[in-house]
């Protein structure tokens, strides 16, 4: 794909300046514009006159980052680049934090919690000069992205990742690692199992000749073997009022299921059966009957929206490896610090309940001018400090409990042939989407054995039972996905080995009402913040959300910067006081 066409912006002092469309410049940055301090946009020739548009109309956003910053639309190879504010908005805050005056006094960040919200946290501080020190519990990186090597070799996760084209902080993310190869993206389709047709798939292909929402319409249109015409019609005039209504209405819906805004809707059941069952799976690993209306109504409006927005990438091995270390690199190289093994026991208090220090398990202290806990939300609710529990911001979070789910990887003695090099929905009561590794990543390739990777979702009468019953369910519910090739007795292909992996607690359960329990990134203590998927942020609890929290968290660090600097001269000063006294009175 060919990208003659650039659009520049100059952003400065929170307001688009300038904003160029130029042939002749597309090459290079347009002049005046510091190379330095360049976010990077995509535009296609075609796109180019939206995209000013959407320039113009974006002025907003800009004032909403208190830092000048600059932002270059230019030239890059990226089709997965959608040309909309989102993307914009996600290059502009990038390069705030590459841009802001580096600080006079460089603050010390502790980050509890290297998944990814936490490394996003300690990337963008360490981009804006300051020192962030990242303790993890485990000996792993990434939280729920995290992954292990077996003693064969293979590499088994915590949960099957798909990488979304309505990601605009994660894109950037490996656009400034420069790591983007490192996503194997996929034609632009939906595939999901027919539960009554064993062995057969029904697609939804979006077409690359349709702009957004366009490509979507048509592809749920050509669509006839899941919903038949008056159901789709049904399911449109349902929809209605969420596109005539936009944002205010999808946030009104937060306190419905999905299962009770279909019936309000008068959407017949099978719309639910034949497709929500799969998305509310996918989404959050629960059904729809338990699952928020508002968060199927945020990922339509993303997948739709957005050209790109549905089109999904793997990526291209291990996420520990191949994710989290170049960020780590990236913070060592600017004079952070990342540290395994570090699980922090306990958060000890001031007298005015602002945080002392961090009590590592091993008992050892680490003190810094700034807290952050970039933890899982249930993890948080345990180690939180007596006199924190009855303020409201953190009282709200009782609400907010990881769901459980279950992530399943059987290698085959053979290459099974009833699969794609995409993701699958399974549309099976136990199992939620799946894929042959062994063809969609570039790690795990084998030319001669598939390795199946299965989320086992909804999980909560599953995640106590043991792994060989959790495989067993698992081989019955293959054995109609693969009918000629699978048997539940392993009579067709064999087992070669499997792993089972539980996370109890996930992703928060996005059941109704949860929306005003998410908690923003600065809390009520002064120099203590939060961050991950279940802080508040506009994308669902996703690696997507978990690094916008991050990049907010950041954010909110800096613009109290002047705050936290004064707090660390008042700590610095009643030290140095301290050890006066103790001097003059000879205390050791
Ligand atoms: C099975 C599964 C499939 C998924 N599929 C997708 C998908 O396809 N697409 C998508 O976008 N998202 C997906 N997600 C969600 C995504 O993984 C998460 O939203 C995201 O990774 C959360 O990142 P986080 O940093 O907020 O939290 P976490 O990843 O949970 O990170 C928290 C970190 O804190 C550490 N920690 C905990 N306690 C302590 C302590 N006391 N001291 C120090 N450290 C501590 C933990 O070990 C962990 O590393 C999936 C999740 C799962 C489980």
């Amino acid at each position: 794909m060919g990208f003659s066409g650039a659009v520049s912006a100059v952003i400065s002092g929170g307001v688009i300046q300038r904003s160029y469309l130029s042939n002749a410049t597309s090459r290079g940055l347009p002049s005046g514009v510091d190379p330095a301090c360049s976010g990077v946009l995509a535009f296609k020739d075609s796109d180019v006159l939206g995209s000013r548009l959407r320039l113009r109309s974006s002025r907003s956003l800009a004032k909403k980052h208190s830092s000048p910053f600059q932002v270059v639309c230019a030239d890059c190879p990226r089709p997965e680049l959608e040309n909309t504010v989102n993307f914009l908005e996600a290059a502009a805050l990038s390069a705030s934090f590459r841009t802001s005056p580096s600080p006079a006094r460089p603050l010390e960040v502790v980050i509890a919690g290297a998944g990814l919200a936490g490394l996003s946290t300690a990337k963008y501080l360490a981009d804006a000069g300051h020192k962030p020190i990242l303790l993890e519990a485990r000996d792993v990186l990434g939280g729920k992205v995290a992954a292990w090597k077996d003693n064969d070799g293979d590499w088994y996760e915590t949960g099957l990742h798909i990488f979304f084209g309505a990601y605009p902080n994660m894109q950037n993310l490996f656009g400034e690692l420069g790591i983007n190869d490192r996503l194997q993206w996929k034609e632009h389709s939906m595939i999901f199992a027919m539960p009554n047709k064993p062995g057969e798939f029904s697609r939804f292909d979006f077409p690359e000749a349709l702009p957004a929402p366009l490509n979507g319409i048509w592809a749920i249109l050509r669509n006839n073997e899941m919903l038949n015409w008056p159901e789709k019609v049904q399911f449109a005039i349902g929809l209605l009022p969420a596109m005539v209504g936009g944002q205010s209405y999808i946030e009104a819906q937060d306190g419905l299921t999905v299962a009770e805004w279909m019936r309000r809707q008068g959407v017949p059941d099978r719309v639910n059966d034949e497709v929500f069952i799969a998305m509310s799976k996918a989404l959050n690993f629960i059904n729809p009957d338990e699952l928020s209306m508002q968060c199927i109504l945020i990922a339509l409006n993303r997948f739709l929206q957005e050209k790109h927005g549905s089109k999904m990438a793997f990526l291209d091995g291990n996420p520990p490896e191949r994710l989290c270390m170049p960020i780590v690199d990236h913070i060592q190289s600017l004079g952070g610090q990342v540290q395994l093994n570090s699980r922090i026991q306990k958060i000890e208090l001031n007298s005015d309940k602002t945080v002392k220090h961090f009590t590592l398990s091993n008992g050892s202290i680490i003190r810094g001018d700034v807290y952050v806990f970039a933890t899982q939300v249930d993890i948080l609710k345990l180690l939180l400090p007596q006199e924190w529990k009855e303020i409201s911001y953190f009282k709200r979070l009782e609400k907010l409990v990881g769901v459980p789910v279950i992530n399943v990887h059987i290698w085959f003695d053979r290459k099974l042939k009833n699969t794609y090099d995409h993701l699958l929905f399974s549309r099976s009561p136990i199992l939620s989407v799946y894929a042959d590794m062994s063809v969609t990543c570039k790690e795990y390739y084998d030319p001669n054995r598939s390795v199946l990777e299965l989320v086992f979702a909804p999980a909560e009468e599953w995640i106590s039972r043991s792994d060989s019953e959790i495989i067993d369910a698992t081989m019955r519910e293959l054995a109609k996905l693969f009918p000629d090739e699978i048997a539940a007795d392993q009579s067709k292909a064999k087992i070669v080995k499997y792993h089972v992996v539980k996370t109890p607690r996930s992703v928060y359960k996005t059941v109704p009402n949860c929306e005003p329990c998410r908690p923003l990134q600065r809390s009520p203590i002064e120099g203590f913040y939060l961050a991950g998927d279940y802080t508040k942020q506009k994308y669902l609890a996703s690696m997507e959300g978990a690094v916008l929290s991050g990049k907010l968290c950041a954010q909110a660090i800096l613009q109290d910067y002047e705050l936290l600097v004064a707090r660390k001269l008042r700590n610095l000063q009643t030290e140095a006081t301290v050890a006066s006294v103790m001097d003059a009175k000879n205390i050791k």
